[in-house]
């Protein structure tokens, strides 16, 4: 196998999307939008900070990089379309290995007819992937972090914590019985992009959304810094899976808030729309839950607030920092 060879080896043979005019094979790739806005997000993963031997094999590496993106995509209220792969590769890779990494990515793209239109293909040290992805949007539509509004509910998708038990187990190979491991390892392997639930929102006038990467603690802060606003959030609410507690009773509540790679979403809706995103979760066979409510800014920099026991205390925005120097 030389580089030329591999890219022969992924090129589609056809592509899925009409708005796509070039794919793979030129110095790079066109599309025509017809009067939507283009939404683009890229996330990188890379070996032994997102993902090692021991926690993946190269199907999940890949599934999952393209995951995190459509993720991002979903959080904008945009429907995915196309993806580009740049991808750094080891000396030792087997050709085999990396044909995996690319199934693993075109089972999600299949999914929701994603189109693969690109992408670099160098030799490295470490193992690192890189997916931009392109997603539509109609006009004005996307969703920001920016438009939470006092009396909103904050919501949160599915549950939270589960990626961060399946790291703990495959870190440290630990054995619990073994379905609840494997539902756990599962979520943290396999996270469905929840894409189908944001387009289901699409009658709602205004919804701010932000997808869990870094853990909510994290991302509720974005959301109050965006919007100028305070969020404040119960923990008692906080969904999680009822067995965590069983088998990380020290730890779950920590994960909830930030042990991220949840790919859910939290967001924020006016109270007289709560009941369509309660129909959305419904269609879409994911659960909502309620965690709390916006409020307008208490001080002069918004704040993120979480009751426990009736206890008020400030959520610091905790989670997964890279590039943290002289600490
Ligand atoms: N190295 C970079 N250069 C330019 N923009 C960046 C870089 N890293 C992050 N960003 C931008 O900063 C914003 C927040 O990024 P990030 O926290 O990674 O978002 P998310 O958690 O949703 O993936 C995004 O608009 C992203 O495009
Ligand atoms: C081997 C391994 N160690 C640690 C983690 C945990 N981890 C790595 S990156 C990350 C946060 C999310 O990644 P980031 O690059 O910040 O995503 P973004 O917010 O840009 O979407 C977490 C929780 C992991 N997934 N695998
Ligand atoms: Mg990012
Ligand atoms: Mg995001
Ligand atoms: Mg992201």
């Amino acid at each position: 196998m030389d580089e030329f060879s591999f890219i022969d080896s992924i090129r589609p043979s056809y592509y899925k999307q009409p708005s796509l005019v070039k794919g793979i094979g030129d110095d790079a790739a066109v599309f025509r939008p017809s009067g939507q806005d283009v939404v683009t997000a890229v996330d990188t993963m890379v070996e032994g900070v997102h993902f090692s031997r021991k926690t993946m094999s190269p199907f999940y590496m890949g599934y999952r990089a393209l995951a995190a993106n459509l993720s991002d995509l979903s959080a904008m209220g945009s429907t995915p379309a196309f993806y580009l792969v740049s991808i750094v590769v080891p000396e030792e890779w087997e050709q085999e290995e990396l044909n995996e990494l690319y199934t693993g990515m075109k089972s999600l793209a299949d999914e929701y007819s994603v189109d693969l239109i690109g992408g670099d293909t160098v030799s490295g040290d470490q193992l690192s992937i890189s997916v931009t992805v392109f997603g539509y949007v109609d006009r004005g539509k996307s969703r920001y972090r920016s438009s939470a509004k006092p009396d909103d509910i904050v919501f949160v998708t599915g549950t939270l914590g589960d990626s961060r038990a399946g790291l703990e187990i495959l870190l440290n190979d630990l054995s619990i019985d073994s379905k609840e491991a494997a539902f756990f390892i599962e979520r943290h392997r396999r996270p469905v992009p929840r894409v189908d639930f944001a387009q289901s929102l699409l009658s709602i006038e205004r919804v701010t959304l932000n997808d869990v990467s870094d853990g909510i603690a994290s991302e509720a802060h974005e959301i109050a810094e965006a919007s100028q606003v305070d969020l404040h959030l119960t923990m008692e609410d906080v969904p999680f899976t009822d067995f965590i507690k069983k088998w990380f009773n020290k730890s779950y509540k920590e994960w909830m808030l930030s042990g991220g790679e949840d790919f859910e979403l939290i967001g924020t809706v006016a109270g007289e729309d709560w009941n369509v995103v309660e129909e959305a979760a419904k269609e879409c066979g994911i659960s909502i839950t309620k965690i709390g409510t916006v409020k307008e800014m208490a001080h002069e920099q918004p704040e993120v607030y979480i009751y426990e026991n009736n206890e008020k205390k400030k959520l610091m925005k905790s989670g997964y920092t890279h590039l943290k120097r002289g600490e």
